[in-house]
C-alpha cells in the first residue's frame, strides 16, 4: 500500500447517471482513468475537484477529509485544478495575467515549477502578453496546464488535456511532464483515451466502465489487455523504459537504450540525455523474426525470448509475449504464422518495430 492515499467511495447521482464505486489512489505519480465514452470519468474527475457538489460522496486526500457527509471542502481549498479538453481562461487577462492570477492565489505548500520553468515546458513565452481570446485551442490549452501548474496544486487534474496539442508538441512534452511530476512530487489524475498517452504518462490505471469505478491496476497489467481494458481499439501494447543516450539532429532521430539494445526515436527532442523515456509499442506493430535479416528497412531490431503464446480463439490471431532485456513486450502476429514458425516460449527470437509506429500521431 502506498503511503499516502486519496479514498474515495462515491455513490455520485446525477440527472439520470449515477457513478458508484470506491477506490484508493497513490498520491504519487500519475494515475491513469480509462473508460469508453459516457462513463463517468469527466465526473469522477469533477467530484475529486470539489466543482460537484452531490451527496452521497466520500472523498479524502491524505489525512485530510475533502468530503464526507455534509462536510465539503471547497474546490479552492483543495488546490485540485482540473484541466480539461476545452478549459475557460480569463478573457479580460494576457496569457501573463492568466497565469499572475493563479500564482497569487496558490497557497504555501503547493507542488510546481517557478515561471521560468513553465514558460519553457509549455513554450508560452511568444504567447504572454496576448489576449486569451485569440489563441488557438492547443495554445489555450498550454496556457490552462500553465495555470493549473502556476496555483501551487497539491494534486493535478487533466481531462483529455493534450489533446488540442498537435502531435509533435505533445510527443515532446509527455515524457517531460511525467519526469518533472515526479520531480515535483506532485500526483496526477489522467482521463484519456489514448493508450499512448497513458502508457507513457501512468503507472497505474483506473477504469472506469458505466457509472462503476473498477479496480487500480498496474499500468503493464492494463496495457497487456489483462485486467479487461487494454488500448481503445482493444488490442495489447508494452512499455519498454529505457534512457536517452543521443540524438541526431540530421537525421531526426533520437537514441533509447534498453539495457544494452539501441532503438532510434524519431523526434524526442524535449529529453536530454542521461534520462529516462517510456516507449510505448502496440502489440500490432511488432514482427518477429528467428533470425537476422538482412535488407530490411525496420532498424529497430530488439532480441528477445518468448514467455507465453496466447491464442485468441475464434480470431486469426495470438498474443506473444516476449521478454526483452527483463523487460516485457507484446506481439500481436497470426496464428498461422506463429505456426509457421513453430514459436514456444523458451524461444530466441528477434523483434522488429518500424520507427514509424513509435513517431507522434493522432491517436
Ligand atoms: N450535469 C449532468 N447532469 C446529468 N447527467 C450528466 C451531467 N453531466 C454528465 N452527465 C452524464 O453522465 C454520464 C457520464 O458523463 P462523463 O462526462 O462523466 O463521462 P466520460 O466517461 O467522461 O465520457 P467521455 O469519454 O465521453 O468524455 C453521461 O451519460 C453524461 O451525459
Amino acid at each position: 500500500m502506498p503511503d499516502r492515499t486519496l479514498d474515495i467511495d462515491l455513490d455520485h447521482r446525477r440527472g439520470g447517471f449515477s457513478l458508484t464505486g470506491r477506490a484508493s489512489l497513490p498520491l504519487s505519480g500519475v494515475t491513469g482513468i480509462a473508460g469508453p465514452n459516457g462513463a463517468g470519468k469527466t465526473s469522477l474527475l469533477r467530484v475529486i475537484a470539489g466543482l460537484d457538489r452531490t451527496r452521497g460522496n466520500t472523498i479524502r486526500f491524505d489525512s485530510e477529509t475533502w468530503q464526507y457527509d455534509t462536510a465539503f471542502l471547497p474546490a479552492h481549498r483543495r488546490r485540485a485544478p482540473l484541466v480539461f479538453q476545452d478549459s475557460r481562461l480569463f478573457t479580460h487577462l494576457s496569457v501573463a495575467g492568466n497565469l499572475d492570477y493563479a500564482g497569487r492565489r496558490a497557497a504555501p505548500g503547493g507542488h510546481g515549477p517557478d515561471r521560468a520553468e513553465l514558460i519553457d515546458l509549455l513554450q508560452l513565452a511568444p504567447l504572454m502578453a496576448r489576449r486569451t481570446a485569440d489563441l488557438s485551442g492547443g495554445e489555450r490549452q498550454r496556457v490552462a496546464l500553465g495555470r493549473a501548474l502556476s496555483a501551487g496544486p497539491r494534486l493535478l487534474l487533466l481531462d483529455e488535456a493534450f489533446s488540442a496539442l498537435d502531435a509533435g508538441f505533445r510527443q515532446n512534452l509527455l515524457p517531460v511532464l511525467r519526469e518533472r511530476l515526479t520531480h515535483w512530487q506532485l500526483p496526477a489524475l489522467v482521463v484519456s483515451h489514448s493508450a499512448r498517452e497513458l502508457a507513457v504518462m501512468a503507472d497505474h490505471v483506473l477504469p472506469v466502465e458505466n457509472g462503476r469505478v473498477g479496480t487500480l491496476c498496474p499500468r503493464d497489467a492494463w496495457l497487456a489487455g489483462s485486467e479487461g481494458a487494454g488500448d481503445t481499439t482493444g488490442e495489447p501494447g508494452a512499455v519498454l523504459t529505457g534512457r536517452i543516450t543521443g540524438h541526431d539532429a540530421r537525421l531526426h532521430l533520437t537514441d533509447l537504450h534498453i539495457g544494452e539494445h539501441r532503438i532510434a526515436l524519431p523526434g524526442l527532442t524535449g529529453l536530454s540525455v542521461g534520462r529516462e523515456a517510456r516507449l510505448y509499442v502496440p502489440a500490432r506493430d511488432i514482427t518477429l523474426a528467428l533470425d537476422a535479416v538482412d535488407g530490411l528497412s525496420v532498424r529497430n531490431r530488439l532480441p528477445a525470448t518468448v514467455a507465453a503464446i496466447t491464442d485468441r480463439p475464434d480470431t486469426a490471431w495470438c498474443d506473444v509475449e516476449l521478454e526483452v532485456a527483463t523487460q516485457r513486450l507484446c506481439a500481436r502476429i497470426t496464428r498461422a504464422a506463429a505456426e509457421a514458425l513453430s514459436l514456444k516460449p523458451g524461444d530466441t527470437v528477434i523483434a522488429l518495430i518500424k520507427s514509424a509506429s513509435l513517431a507522434p500521431r493522432q491517436d
